[in-house]
């Protein structure tokens, strides 16, 4: 006989932090640590609980198997959160591939995978290796002095990315000043934090920190046009870059120009500051936090060291893709510190997940780091152990740093990539003398619009060829 279908439990049957009225458990979170706390609750509440931010309710989830059927239910059954779209537009921003749904999504994802293939990053690999370049003129130019180390890989980041994706040489490595770079930093920050707290109070009042937000927003906005000028005069002095785009901007551009295809311009400008935004932090503190964990794992260091002086004294991109230990560093620098260590989702229907009721329009928090730092997939589950990555037994649907589904990362394969061509440059360049925070004993995580360590300051000895 069928078993009758449990009823399933409500929200409110879930448990979670006690909170205060009207601000719920807003007092108890700082965004720069949120991720920690939603962790911390984690492991006290178990794989699903609730929480309060002011006004808005939010579902806890870190069993990694619910999360990825969730991730596999987009766009139709889940979306990014409606707060993080508003929070763009009141700034001016049009819609690119991050916060683009629906049908929109699904013609903006399929220009933007095209352009992101392995065949098109190749293509831009010796563009990425001069960048690299300048990255290790600057490193060499800092002789014994302290280098800034999280800054610099944020230059690297934005020089790959524009380069990339609208063949634009911005040189942030070689040119000081207001950047580009830290325009776009100042924006991350700003909408990260607006989308996380309780009261929209800008609406009614504008900081220091404010108008700093909007400065930034303009500045990266014209930026924005003068990419997608530039793209539109190459284009018009050489007809064929429609048929043949060289980069992701005039591919968009041939595509906004078609009957049918769904991109407008304002989509084009939407994905031009999405891809700098998207393409410099994640890139930057997986980069960051990787040399960390080198630095304090003298083993690791030196195997990662000796396949990069053995395979890869020349950039190319054959001896980069044979570097299949610092892939494995990679990887595991991303289990132990993610940059995105949680994804926020709102559902888009009725739906049971976990056996609890969860109306349309709920708001969902998937804990990205939990199962992968449990002993269950992963033994020994703290250490910094790339070899695990090597033997093959990895389940990869616990350690997801890259999402996962159709919405998974489309930077992913450029942005292993560009880590591994960084490290090529730092290990088979220099030795390193030391890595080490700069106002603390270890670099802390902060949570920005991803997760990056505190600042930190490196200290290198070229090597003698
Ligand atoms: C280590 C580097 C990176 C990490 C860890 C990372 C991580 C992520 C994650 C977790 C997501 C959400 C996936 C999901 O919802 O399932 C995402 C989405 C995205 N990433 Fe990355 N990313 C990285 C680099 C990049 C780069 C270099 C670019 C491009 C320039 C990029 C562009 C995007 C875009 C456009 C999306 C939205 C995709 C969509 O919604 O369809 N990312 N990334």
């Amino acid at each position: 006989m069928p078993q009758p279908t449990p009823h399933p439990r409500a929200i409110a049957d879930l448990p979670g932090p006690r909170g205060l009225p009207l601000l719920g458990n807003a007092l108890q979170l700082k965004p720069a640590t949120i991720h920690l706390a939603m962790e911390r609750w984690s492991r006290e509440y178990g794989a699903m609980f609730r929480a309060r931010i002011g006004a808005s309710e939010v579902v806890v989830l870190s069993d990694s198997a619910a999360i990825m059927t969730l991730l596999r239910d987009r766009p139709d059954g889940f979306r990014r959160p409606a707060i993080t779209a508003e929070v763009s537009a009141e700034l001016g921003g049009s819609v690119g591939l991050f916060l683009a749904e629906g049908d929109v999504w699904r013609d903006q994802r399929r220009m933007v995978m095209h352009a992101f293939s392995p065949t098109a990053i190749r293509a831009y690999f010796d563009r990425m290796v001069q960048v690299a370049q300048r990255l290790e003129a600057r490193w060499l130019a800092a002789g014994d002095r302290d280098i800034d180390l999280n800054a610099d890989l944020k230059r690297y980041a934005v020089d790959v990315i524009a380069g990339l994706a609208f063949g634009a040489d911005v040189n942030t490595l070689e040119s000081g000043g207001d950047s580009i770079q830290e325009h776009v930093e100042t924006v991350l920050a700003g909408v990260a934090r607006r989308s996380l707290l309780p009261f929209a109070y800008w609406r009614w009042c504008r900081l220091p920190a404010d108008r700093r937000l909007e400065r930034s927003v303009r500045a990266v906005r014209e930026a924005t046009d003068g990419f997608i000028a530039a793209a539109r005069a190459a284009m018009a002095t050489e007809p064929a870059l429609r048929e043949h785009p060289a980069n992701l901007l005039q591919a968009m551009l041939a595509a906004a120009e078609q009957p049918g295809s769904g991109v407008d311009d304002d989509a084009v400008a939407g994905n031009v500051s999405t891809m700098l935004l998207a393409g410099e932090d994640t890139t930057s503190s997986a980069l960051a936090w990787l040399i960390w964990l080198l630095w304090q794992n003298p083993p690791a260091l030196e195997r990662a060291q000796a396949e990069v002086r053995q395979h890869a004294r020349e950039l190319t991109v054959e001896n980069i893709a044979a570097l299949d230990y610092l892939d494995a560093c990679a990887l595991e620098a991303m289990r132990l510190k993610p940059p995105a260590p949680f994804l926020p989702l709102q559902a888009m229907r009725d739906t049971t997940v976990l056996g609890v009721h969860l109306p349309k329009d709920t708001l969902l928090w998937c804990v990205m780091r939990h199962d992968s730092v449990g002993d269950k997939a992963f033994p020994d589950p703290l250490r910094f152990d790339p070899e695990r990555w090597l033997a093959g037994t990895v389940d990869k649907g616990v350690a997801l740093p890259f999402g996962a589904g159709p919405r998974m990362c489309p930077g992913r394969y450029l942005s292993l990539m560009e880590l591994k061509v960084a490290m090529a440059v730092l290990l088979g360049r220099f030795d390193i003398a030391g890595v080490r925070a700069r106002d603390r004993s270890e670099p802390a995580e902060v949570m920005g619009f991803v997760m990056g360590p505190t600042p930190m300051a490196m200290r290198l000895r070229p090597r003698a060829e």
